[in-house]
């Protein structure tokens, strides 16, 4: 079994650096785009035997796990928010909740009954990479998903989302809590069917200030996290532009927490405690970067890392759809011909 992935997780030591890629299966590669010539964004998400074949697409690159095909939104219109992916818009969410009426008629669902289809794809995956390549399963996490439901779809400021949080805290409090009460019994679900790992991604949670991740949103992810620990699969916590929220971050949970690009890897990681695992963190744009530049820059994060174990090398974002496949190929095969134990003997030489 190809393990070093979950090894990594789990802080134990690894030949070379595991490595894979948020969005590593989307419109930068060819066969991506030909499928999505046949079939909409949701319709793959929507049917098993396409998301199986899109989740396996990249893997031809090399990466140590797969990540299921699937998108952070899906578990809306289960709750009764139903949304479409508009050409060249984003995410379009149709009536957007903004009142405590429509929180209170957003429902908690059973995941086999309002995503079975999902989790039908994580059970073929599993069967399909079995041996091979660990599977990571993933969901929105409360915060990121709140902002799309009630800003209606991508926002750049969140301005509905923070006047709801703090004109009216106690709705806010309900829609949080539903909504992770879905994403805790999705993950769990996902695990069941056979998810290795999980990311909870809460993309735009960098918006807030500390004070208000303290109050409005680490409870909820908290209550997540503390209760897919007992599952016994590693959960990595995600978020960018969170330079500010690590320490935070850190207490709410997760056995990984990825670091995005804009704070070094080895600052962010004495600062989140070596007792923790890392993902991350090039920054997505160098891999549309001239090679060597793109090149020294993973080296860079590599020896961040210190070939300290615990760390999976990934970009502190997805990767953009202009991105050339040959880049994503040369930064996977450079991670993978640098052994730990060379990136280990390279910091002990250079330290002070
Ligand atoms: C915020 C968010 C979403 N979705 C997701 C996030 C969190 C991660 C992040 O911050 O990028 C997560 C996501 N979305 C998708 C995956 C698949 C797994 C993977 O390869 O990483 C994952 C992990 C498929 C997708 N989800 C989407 C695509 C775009 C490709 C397409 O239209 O075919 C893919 C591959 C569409 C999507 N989905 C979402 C938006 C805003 C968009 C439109 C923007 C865009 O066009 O890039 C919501």
């Amino acid at each position: 079994m190809h393990d070093r992935f979950l090894r990594a997780c789990r802080r134990e030591p690894t030949d070379v650096t595991p490595v894979w890629f948020m969005r590593q299966a989307g419109r930068y590669m060819a066969e991506y785009r030909a499928l999505r010539q046949k079939h909409t964004l949701l319709d793959i998400c929507r049917t098993p035997e396409l998301a199986l074949e899109v989740t396996l697409q990249p893997l031809r690159l090399g990466m140590d796990a797969a990540i299921l095909f699937a998108d952070i939104l899906l578990p809306l219109e289960p709750m009764g928010a139903p949304f479409e992916f508009a050409k060249g818009e984003g995410p379009v969410i149709h009536e957007p909740v903004r009142d405590r009426a429509a929180i209170e008629r957003l429902r908690v669902f059973e995941p086999e009954e309002g995503l079975g289809h999902v989790l039908e794809a994580v059970r073929l995956i599993r069967r399909e990479l079995d041996g091979k390549t660990p599977l990571i399963g993933f969901a929105g996490a409360p915060f990121t998903i709140a902002s799309y439901l009630i800003e209606g779809g991508k926002s750049s400021d969140y301005r509905l989302t923070k006047q709801l949080m703090w004109s009216d805290p106690a709705s806010w409090s309900l829609l949080m809590s539903k909504i992770s009460e879905v994403v805790r019994l999705f993950l769990h679900a996902q695990v069941k069917a056979g998810a290795q790992a999980v990311q909870l991604f809460d993309s735009w949670v960098g918006s807030l200030s500390i004070q208000d991740y303290r109050e409005h949103v680490a409870p909820h992810v908290q209550y997540i996290l503390r209760d897919l620990e007992t599952t016994g699969v590693p959960v990595i916590h995600f978020g960018t532009n969170t330079a500010s929220l690590l320490e935070e971050q850190r207490a709410a949970g997760g056995t990984v927490i990825g670091v995005d690009w804009r704070t070094p890897l080895g600052k962010a990681w004495e600062r989140i405690g070596h007792d923790r695992a890392v993902q991350g963190n090039l920054d997505p744009l160098l891999l549309c970067a001239p090679r060597e530049v793109a090149e020294q820059r993973a080296r860079a994060v590599l020896a961040e890392a210190a070939g300290r174990p615990g760390h999976i090398f990934n970009l502190g974002h997805g990767i953009i759809p202009e991105t050339p496949v040959d880049n994503v190929k040369a930064i996977i095969d450079l991670v993978h011909s640098l052994p730990v134990a060379e990136l280990r003997a390279a910091a002990a030489g250079s330290a002070p």
